[in-house]
Order: structure tokens, then C-alpha cells, then sequence
């Protein structure tokens, strides 16, 4: 790729996934709010239904959830807020979760145990003869399991109440297809979409977030045998750097070149899936 392909890709993945050259926390929070409230009204539906993992997309996006649910009351709707507490037995950053809970202001929290669901299906695949090369790979698939028991979870409530199903990605996972998919990859609305990480930490902040939890290390929190491992470590690349990336700030080549190749290879997880009528290109 010469450099002028790298900074047309630069530019179209930019574009691709919504990032605003400029960035006003209370217009993006007022823009967000609408969307949700709008989607609310129109869409037949009376709830919106978002896991809180205690981490800061999740309580961002909840504290949209209720602003866009008291806008719908306003106008003389019905709508409610129900979170969603979706531990794998234990969690070790439970009171982060339960913290994060409380600033969403939900009006009402359940919680499901996904581990039961989760070790169930990882011994019926296991019996059934499915061989995993160690154990890091079965505990790598295994996180993706947990992921998508949470998805279930959260349609299952959404099914009962008529209800959206709320989903966190934004600009800076999208970009690396880091999210399970069909799994927190699946949602109905996602109202983060189009931020980098430190726009979503600031969209926080200026909803009165507390600190800690605002600036808190990222974490899929997938891995048993690497509990709270932060993205960061997994992916070899610092949001930081996805980030300059994306608002187009100075960012080293071979970041922007692994950049545009992870994009690329992660294409299916931001797509439909694929038809007979879809041409490759
Ligand atoms: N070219 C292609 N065209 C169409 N489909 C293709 C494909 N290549 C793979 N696939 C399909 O996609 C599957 C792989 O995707 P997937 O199952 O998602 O699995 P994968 O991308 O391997 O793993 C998910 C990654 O996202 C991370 N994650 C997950 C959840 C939350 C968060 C977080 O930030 O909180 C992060 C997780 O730590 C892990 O690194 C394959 O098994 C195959 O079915
Ligand atoms: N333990 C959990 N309980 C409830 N929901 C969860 C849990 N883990 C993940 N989720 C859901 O999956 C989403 C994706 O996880 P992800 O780690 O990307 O976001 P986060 O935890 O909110 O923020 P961060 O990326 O900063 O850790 C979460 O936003 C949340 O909706
Ligand atoms: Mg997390």
C-alpha cells in the first residue's frame, strides 16, 4: 500500500464509521438522547434493555438510556430503562457494576448468573466430541460463549417487554472488530456509534460520571484464565493510538497500516451476513 492509499483508506474508514472531525460532549449527548427517545417512538416499542458491565461504555450508554426514557414520559409516552447485571458466577469488579448501575439511574436492574448457561453449553460441545487445540483456545471460545449468553439474556427480556435491545460499540471497537459477534455485537440501537474511546469517556464526564469509572481500563473481561485482561494487552495497540487515528491526529505508520488491515479482515463482523447475491468486490 503506498502512502497515498493509506491515507485514502485512512479517510474512508473515517468516514465508514461516522467520526465527526469536530466533538461537543453536550451536542453528542443531546444528538444521542434524541435518537434513542426517537427510536423509542417510533420503533413500538416501550423499554430499552442494556447490560452494565461496570465499565465505561456501558455506563455511558445507560445514562443516555435514561435520558432518552424520560424525554419519551415527557412527551406522554411510556418507556423504561431496565438493566441488566450479567456476571459469569463472580465478578470481580462486581461493585464497579453495581456503582455504575446507580449512575445510570435505571429503573430497575436484573440480574443473571450467565455462567450456568455458559459452562452448560461449553461441556455439551465438549461431550458431543469438540476438540479444542489447549486450553487457551477452549477459554478464548469460551469467552465468546459468555458474551453471547449475555445477548440471549438481554432478548429475552427485550422479547417479554417489548422492548430495544441497547448495544455499546463505537468508532474504536468497530474499527478493530473488537466485539463477539453476534454476540455484544448484536443490538438493536447503538447510540454510541461513531465516538472514540476518549469521546465516549468525555460524553461520561460531562454526564456527572464519577472519575474513577469514567477513566477506567478497558476490559472484555471474556478470558477465565486472564481475568480482567485490558484490551489494550490483547490488542497490541493503545486506544490512544486508535483514537489519533480516527480524529486524523499524528499516529505512527505501521499503527495506521495495521489499523487499515485489521479493518479490512474484520469486515463480516460490521456486515449482514454475506448472500449469494453479494459480489466480493
Ligand atoms: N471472512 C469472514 N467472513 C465471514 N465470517 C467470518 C469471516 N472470518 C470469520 N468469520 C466468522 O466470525 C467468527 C469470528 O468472530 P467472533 O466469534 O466474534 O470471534 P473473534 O473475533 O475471534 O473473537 C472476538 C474478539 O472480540 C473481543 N471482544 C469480545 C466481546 C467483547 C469485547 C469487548 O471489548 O468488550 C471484546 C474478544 O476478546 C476477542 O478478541 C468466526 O468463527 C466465523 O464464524
Ligand atoms: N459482566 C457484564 N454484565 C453486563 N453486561 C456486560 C458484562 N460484560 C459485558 N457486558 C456488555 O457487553 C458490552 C461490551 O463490553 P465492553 O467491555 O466493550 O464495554 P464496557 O465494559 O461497558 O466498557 P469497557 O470497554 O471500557 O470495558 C458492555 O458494554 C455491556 O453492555
Ligand atoms: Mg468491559
Amino acid at each position: 500500500m503506498t502512502e497515498t492509499d493509506l491515507q485514502d483508506a485512512r479517510q474512508d474508514i473515517i468516514r465508514e464509521l461516522g467520526v465527526a472531525e469536530e466533538f461537543d460532549p453536550s451536542r453528542e449527548i443531546e444528538r444521542r438522547t434524541a435518537f434513542l427517545a426517537e427510536r423509542l417512538e417510533t420503533s413500538g416499542t416501550t423499554a430499552l434493555v442494556l447490560g452494565i458491565s461496570g465499565g465505561v461504555d456501558s455506563m455511558t450508554a445507560g445514562r443516555l438510556c435514561r435520558l432518552a426514557v424520560d424525554r419519551v414520559r415527557e412527551n406522554g409516552g411510556t418507556a423504561e430503562f431496565v438493566a441488566m447485571r450479567l456476571p459469569y458466577g463472580t465478578q470481580r469488579d462486581a461493585e464497579d457494576a453495581d456503582r455504575a448501575v446507580e449512575v445510570t439511574g435505571a429503573d430497575r436492574c436484573l440480574t443473571v448468573d450467565v455462567q450456568p448457561a455458559a459452562d452448560a453449553m461449553a461441556r455439551s460441545l465438549t461431550e458431543a466430541g469438540m476438540d479444542f487445540p489447549d486450553r487457551q483456545a477452549k477459554d478464548f471460545v469460551l469467552g465468546n460463549i459468555k458474551a453471547r449468553e449475555r445477548m440471549i439474556a438481554q432478548y429475552a427480556v427485550a422479547g417479554g417487554e417489548g422492548g430495544l435491545v441497547v448495544g455499546t460499540d463505537h468508532a474504536a471497537e468497530a474499527i478493530t472488530g473488537f466485539f463477539t459477534k453476534f454476540g455484544d455485537g448484536a443490538a438493536d440501537v447503538v447510540p454510541l456509534a461513531g465516538l472514540t474511546k476518549r469521546r465516549v469517556r468525555e460524553v461520561a464526564a460531562a454526564l456527572g460520571a464519577p472519575d474513577d469509572l469514567v477513566h477506567k481500563t478497558a476490559t472484555a473481561d471474556l478470558e477465565s484464565l486472564a481475568p480482567q485482561k485490558p484490551d489494550e494487552e490483547a490488542l497490541g495497540v493503545t486506544y490512544a493510538e486508535i483514537d489519533d487515528f480516527l480524529e486524523g491526529r499524528p499516529v505512527s505508520e505501521d499503527v495506521a497500516r495495521w489499523l487499515v488491515r485489521r479493518y479490512r479482515t474484520t469486515a463480516h463482523k460490521r456486515e449482514l451476513p454475506t448472500t449469494p447475491w453479494d459480489t466480493t468486490g
